[in-house]
């Protein structure tokens, strides 16, 4: 089996233009060694055509990509398991056919193509479907054997375009699984995904990208702690608007309880004696944002 010689995967400086729609701009990230990446941003916010051109099969009009520090030529591109948006099954070829024939063209023998062929197929679920034309197969296992096809050759480097969209929940742990052990062996991982709460549960860091541009950048706690320290008060007496000019309160929330967004001036006691003014306090309590809000902040700021 080809030995996996860690190295990290460097983007930088990734611009480009489609006429005169401006896709990427200076986008620059690392993936080091055994990281696993989780690449976010709205719909068109460039993280397919990031990772096209990772891949080579797309041209950026500047930037460089390079993994260890070697720029990505033909022989580095073969040691890149990817999972193209589109997929890129051959629909009317048999699953095994097509994942011997993969692991030969990445440069596998015979005979370890057939191994890890089988291997993989029953890792991911789907072995037995090796016979089966992939159009036969619903979506959710031609993405497993997407997978399976991304993974036979024993890659130094993954790049998976929405690699968890479709899946049941088994292949979502499974594939889960399947990540943290690749990133375990020293490949550098990157995912993009729309699923913030698997990405804040796998990833190593996280890269926000919005119209273009990279708009934060750093491991899920980085991110979270850059949205502030809120508290989090259940007052169900409380009229709307209780917490409004209370010092250090940036803003608030009322919903059906109450979050307070603090600048760092506060005074915990203060607003729980304002809270307690109003009636019963059944909950008082900080909270860190979680991804999907943090989110919502810096795609909602751009
Ligand atoms: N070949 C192309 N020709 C013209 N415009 C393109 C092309 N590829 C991408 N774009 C545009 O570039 C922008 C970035 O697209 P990209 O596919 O990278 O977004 P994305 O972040 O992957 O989005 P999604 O989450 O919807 O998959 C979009 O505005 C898209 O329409």
């Amino acid at each position: 089996m080809p030995q996996s010689p860690s190295a990290d995967l460097s983007v930088a400086g990734l611009t480009k233009s489609f006429g005169s729609l401006q896709a990427l701009d200076d986008v620059t990230f690392e993936v080091g060694a055994g990281e696993i990446f989780g690449f976010v941003g709205s719909n068109g916010a460039g993280k397919s055509t990031t990772m096209r051109i990772i891949l080579g099969v797309l041209a950026a009009d500047a930037g460089t990509v390079t993994f260890g520090d070697r720029p990505i030529d033909a022989d580095v591109r073969r040691r890149i398991g990817y999972m193209p948006e589109e997929r890129g099954l051959y629909p009317k070829m048999k699953v095994g056919d097509q994942l011997v024939y993969l692991a030969r063209l990445h440069g596998l023998s015979a005979s370890d193509a057939a191994e890890r062929t089988r291997y993989w197929t029953r890792r991911l679920g789907v072995d037995g479907r090796v016979g089966d034309n992939v159009a036969d197969l619903s979506l959710g296992n031609q993405q497993r054997v997407q997978l399976a096809a991304a993974l036979v050759f024993d890659p130094d480097v993954l790049v998976l375009d929405e690699p968890f969209s479709g899946l049941d929940p088994v292949a979502v742990d499974v594939m889960s699984e399947v990540l943290t052990e690749k990133a375990g062996d020293g490949v550098p991982v990157i995912f993009s995904s729309h699923q913030l709460d698997l990405v804040q549960r796998l990833c190593d860091r996280v890269g926000i990208i919005g119209q273009g541009r990279m708009q934060a950048l750093g491991t899920v706690d980085e991110l979270r702690s850059r949205g502030g320290v809120r508290l989090r008060v259940d007052a169900p007496a409380a009229p709307h608007g209780w917490a409004d000019g209370l010092r250090g309160v940036v803003r608030a929330d009322y919903d059906s309880s109450t979050t307070i967004y603090l600048d760092g001036t506060h005074d915990d006691q203060q607003i729980l004696a304002a809270a307690l003014a109003t009636g019963p306090v059944h909950t008082f309590a900080s909270a860190t944002p979680d991804l999907t809000e943090m989110f919502r902040e810096v795609v909602t700021a751009e």
